[in-house]
């Protein structure tokens, strides 16, 4: 099987090796090798079902792969109990203990350690200081919001100082705003604590904005692993397109430059695929320039091509709009994002332009326009 590239480094804190995990017939995760560096905020994204948890679980050792290995500094966790391993996993539920204080719920994982009470203490106290928990300290879970209840169940995991820490949908049961404040939060704390985070999300903004490297995950596999900026500026195929960002995803047939888009003609990309193939252009909304026209004209030699259409919808966002954009040829509008200051409205007659060079081809799933089998890229 063809291993998927940009996978492994030398200087790994946790290995993940060729990791297969089943529940009975199904498949959950499948051979999934990856590696996160010591002190880098790691994000497992996917849409639901897609094997995050269970390959976080696998990592934690409350699963036991089918087949692959795991290791940490280079030594396999898989003898290794859950309890035993130097990782913790913060639960989606948090598990927080209703009847404890906050500063008991923190100690407690400590005290099951059977450090010095002393230890346990200071310990505690820091983290409180660190997480803003300490006027806290004495309310038990119910007196407290939800933000403030996630921040607990940080604090009682980061006490611990795991080599590594998993979190499992960690800011899901929280709103927006909260949420948005806490995603800040955790990456600051995981800075400062200079410790390294493994975040399992679905939410792709959440591990956009958090995350050093993302792993994409789709039915088990992994789809791509890159840099938040490089996964939503060179996507290596339809599905992380798709799931990174919004993209105006157009299928054609790959030409040595581009795609050719029926009706349309060639629309060139920064890097040609196998010509022959089926294959998908990536445009980001804001990738496309919008002109107003005065009467319908054309050009499509490729290179920053003109397309003329007329403009279907327009919403206002504040300091963008977004357009849908009718062309003729193509099934769906495609999407623009324009400043609000071009004025351009409903029914305009628009000439969109790409460049080239923020355009991407990826290979499309339903294999090459011959019916063989999809080239590699
Ligand atoms: N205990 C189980 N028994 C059987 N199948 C399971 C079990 N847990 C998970 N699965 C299946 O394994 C696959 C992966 O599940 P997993 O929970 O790892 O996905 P996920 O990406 O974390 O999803 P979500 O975001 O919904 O939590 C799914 O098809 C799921 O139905």
């Amino acid at each position: 099987m063809n291993r998927p590239p940009q996978q492994t480094t030398a200087e790994a804190l946790l290995r993940v090796d060729r990791v297969t995990a089943a529940y009975g017939s199904v498949t959950a995760v499948d051979d999934v090798s990856l590696d996160i560096a010591e002190g880098e905020f790691f994000a497992l994204l996917g849409p639901s079902g897609c094997g995050k948890t269970t390959l976080l679980r696998t990592i934690a050792g409350f699963e036991s792969p089918a087949s692959g290995d795991i290791r940490l500094d280079g030594v396999s966790l898989l003898d290794t109990p859950a309890h035993r391993r130097p990782v913790n996993l913060m639960f989606q539920s948090y598990a927080l203990f209703g009847h404890l204080s906050v500063e008991k719920n923190i100690a407690y994982g400590l005290e099951a350690e059977r450090l010095p009470r002393a230890a346990i203490s200071e310990r505690v106290s820091e983290i409180m200081e660190t997480i803003g928990l300490t006027e806290f300290a004495k309310r038990r879970p119910a007196q407290l919001s939800g933000g403030q209840r996630q921040r607990v169940a940080l604090a009682r995991a980061l006490v611990k100082r795991p080599r590594l820490l998993l979190l499992d949908e960690p800011l899901s049961a929280l709103d927006r705003k909260v949420r948005e404040e806490m995603q800040l939060e955790l990456k600051r704390l995981q800075h400062e604590a200079g410790m390294t985070f493994v975040v399992v999300t679905h939410d792709q903004e959440e591990a956009m904005s958090m995350a050093d490297r993302i792993a994409v995950l789709d039915r088990g596999r992994l789809e791509q692993l890159d840099t938040p900026q490089s996964l939503y500026e060179r996507p290596s195929s339809r599905f992380v397109a798709a799931f990174i960002g919004t993209a105006n995803l157009l299928d054609g047939e790959a030409t040595e430059h581009g795609v050719v888009l029926p009706g349309l003609g060639e629309v060139r990309a920064a890097h040609a695929l196998a010509a022959g193939g089926r294959a998908t252009l990536v445009i980001r909304p804001e990738d496309v320039a919008v002109a107003r026209v005065p009467e319908p004209q054309g050009s499509s030699d490729g290179a920053g091509a003109e397309f003329v259409g007329t403009v279907i919808d327009a919403t206002f966002l504040g300091g963008s709009s977004t357009l849908s954009v009718e062309l003729p040829g193509l099934a769906a509008p495609l999407r623009a994002t324009v400043h609000t200051a071009t004025s351009i409205r409903r029914g305009d007659r628009v000439a969109l332009s790409f460049d080239p060079a923020r355009v991407v081809a990826v290979p499309d799933p339903r294999g090459r326009a011959t019916g063989e089998p999809e080239a590699p890229q």
